[in-house]
C-alpha cells in the first residue's frame, strides 16, 4: 500500500510506517502525478485536494492532520466514497494559549494591571472558540460568544451567543470560524469595511482562524486611517504570498503558526492514524503520548512574593511568547515576493518546538487560592 503524505506531518514513520510505503512529499506543489499511484493521502492546510488532484488515482482515503477542512473538497470525496478524515480540537489548545499569550502582552501594552478587566469576543465558538472561551470565564474576564450556527442549532441555548455587532464592541474581538463561502452564515470577509470602521484605537482584533474571514484591503485600509484598532494576524489571504505591507501595520504577525504546539501537531498525526486504521479494519496500536519528548523546560518555582499577574505572565510567555514568530516573520519580509513566500512556509516547515502549559509543572509557594486557580485554569500542572 502506497502512503503519499506531506513531509510536514510529525512522526509519519511512527504512526503510518508499518501500514504501508511512505511517499514524503512538499504538500504546497502536490500535483496529481505524485498522487496517481497512491492508495492513501495524507495532508495538511496548504494541499488543495479535489478533482483536478484524485481523479484518475487510486487514492481511497484522505486524511488532513489540520482542524480546518477548507483546502479539501469534501463534497468530490464523498461523491467518489473516498474515506475521509480531519483532526478535529487536535490543536484548539495550542490555538487557545496563542491567543491567551497575546491578551497578556496587549494588556501590558495599554498598561492594565489586571488583563481580567478587558472584556472579550469570540466568533466562532467550537472547538478552539469554545475552549478559549471556558479559560478566559475560569480567569475572570467577562466573555461574549458570537456563533450563529450554533445558535440556529441550539435555541435552548440563545441566549449564550450575542450577534456580530456586539462582539465588535469588545476589547478585545478574536476569531475561530472556519472559512466558509456557502450556506446561511458563510464566513468569507466576515470582517470587512463595515465592521472595520466600528472598531477604534482601544480595540484588539485576533485573527487564527482563516485569513479569508477578513477583507485583506479593506484591513489595510482601515489601518492607515486615525484610530486604527490593533491588530494581530497569524493567518492571512494568499499565503505563503502574503501582503508586506499589511505584516508592517499589524501590531503583531505570525506564520500560521497558532496550532503548532508539538502536542497539537502530534494529536494531528494521532487523529488520522486512528481514523486510516478504522478505515483499513487495523487495530490501533499507538497514541501520540507514548511519542511525547520531556519538555525543555520542566518546572517554574513563584514565591510568595509573586504577584498574580506577574506570576502568570511569566510562566504563559515561558511556554509561548509571539513576539519570537513576529520577529522571525518581519525578517523574511525584506526579499522579494519569491523570497518572502519562501520564508513563511521555511518559517512554518522550520518551526521550534513549543510546547503547551500542561508540560509545565509550576510551584507555587504560599500563594493565593485565586494565584492557583489561574494557573489551574490554564493547563498549568501545580505542585503546592
Ligand atoms: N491558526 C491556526 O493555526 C489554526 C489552528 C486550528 C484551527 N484554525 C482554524 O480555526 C477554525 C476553527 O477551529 P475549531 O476547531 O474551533 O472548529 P469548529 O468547527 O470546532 O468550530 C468552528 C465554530 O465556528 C462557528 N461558525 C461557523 N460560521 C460562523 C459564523 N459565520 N459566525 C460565527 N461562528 C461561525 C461554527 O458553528 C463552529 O461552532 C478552523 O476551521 C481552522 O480554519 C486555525
Ligand atoms: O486547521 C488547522 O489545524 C491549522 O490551521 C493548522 O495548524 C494548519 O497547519 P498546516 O496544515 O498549514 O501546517
Amino acid at each position: 500500500m502506497l502512503i503519499v503524505a506531506d513531509e510536514n506531518i510529525p512522526l509519519l514513520d511512527s504512526f503510518f510506517g508499518d501500514i504501508g510505503e511512505i511517499r514524503r512529499v512538499n504538500g504546497r506543489n502536490l500535483g496529481p502525478g505524485d498522487v496517481r499511484d497512491a492508495d492513501i493521502l495524507l495532508v495538511r492546510s496548504v494541499s488543495r485536494v479535489n478533482q483536478s488532484l484524485l481523479e484518475g488515482s487510486h487514492v481511497r482515503f484522505v486524511g488532513t492532520a489540520t482542524i480546518g477542512t477548507d483546502h479539501i473538497d469534501l463534497a468530490y470525496l464523498r461523491d467518489k466514497g473516498i474515506g475521509f478524515a480531519a483532526a478535529p480540537g487536535s490543536n484548539a489548545t495550542s490555538v487557545a494559549e496563542y491567543v491567551l499569550s497575546v491578551v497578556s502582552l496587549y494588556a501590558e501594552k495599554c498598561g492594565l494591571e489586571d488583563w481580567t478587566g478587558l472584556s472579550v469576543g469570540v466568533v466562532g465558538a467550537g472547538n478552539v472558540g469554545g475552549e478559549l472561551a471556558r479559560v478566559l470565564v475560569r480567569l475572570g474576564f467577562k466573555v461574549k460568544l458570537c456563533d450563529p450556527p450554533r445558535q440556529d442549532r441550539e435555541p435552548e441555548n440563545a441566549d449564550d451567543f450575542v450577534g456580530l455587532d456586539d462582539i465588535l464592541g469588545c476589547d478585545v474581538i478574536t476569531l475561530h470560524t472556519p472559512l466558509t463561502r456557502s450556506g446561511a452564515h458563510p464566513t468569507e470577509k466576515m470582517i470587512a469595511r463595515e465592521e472595520l470602521s466600528r472598531l477604534g484605537e482601544h480595540q484588539l482584533l485576533i485573527n487564527s482562524g482563516r485569513g479569508e474571514v477578513i477583507d485583506g484591503s479593506a484591513l489595510l485600509e482601515r489601518l492607515q486611517q486615525p484610530s486604527a484598532p490593533t491588530v494581530v494576524l497569524d493567518v492571512w489571504e494568499n499565503e505563503p504570498g502574503i501582503d508586506p505591507a499589511l505584516v508592517e501595520k499589524v501590531w503583531l504577525a505570525t506564520p500560521h503558526i497558532a496550532g503548532y504546539s508539538l502536542e497539537g501537531k502530534m494529536q494531528g498525526s494521532e487523529m488520522i492514524y486512528k481514523a486510516l486504521c478504522l478505515f483499513l479494519g487495523l487495530p490501533v496500536r499507538k497514541q501520540a503520548g507514548q511519542f511525547l519528548p520531556q519538555a525543555a523546560l520542566s518546572q517554574l518555582c513563584f514565591t510568595s512574593n509573586a504577584g498574580q499577574n506577574e506570576s502568570v505572565e511569566v510562566a504563559l510567555r515561558a511556554c509561548y511568547d509571539p513576539r519570537r514568530d513576529d520577529a522571525r516573520l518581519r525578517l523574511t519580509m525584506r526579499g522579494d515576493d519569491a523570497q518572502r513566500a519562501e520564508g513563511f512556509d521555511r518559517l512554518r516547515k522550520e518551526y521550534p518546538i513549543r510546547r503547551e502549559c500542561s508540560s509545565l509543572k509550576v510551584q507555587l509557594k504560599g500563594s493565593s487560592k485565586a494565584i492557583q486557580d489561574s494557573f489551574k485554569a490554564l493547563g498549568f500542572k501545580l505542585r503546592m
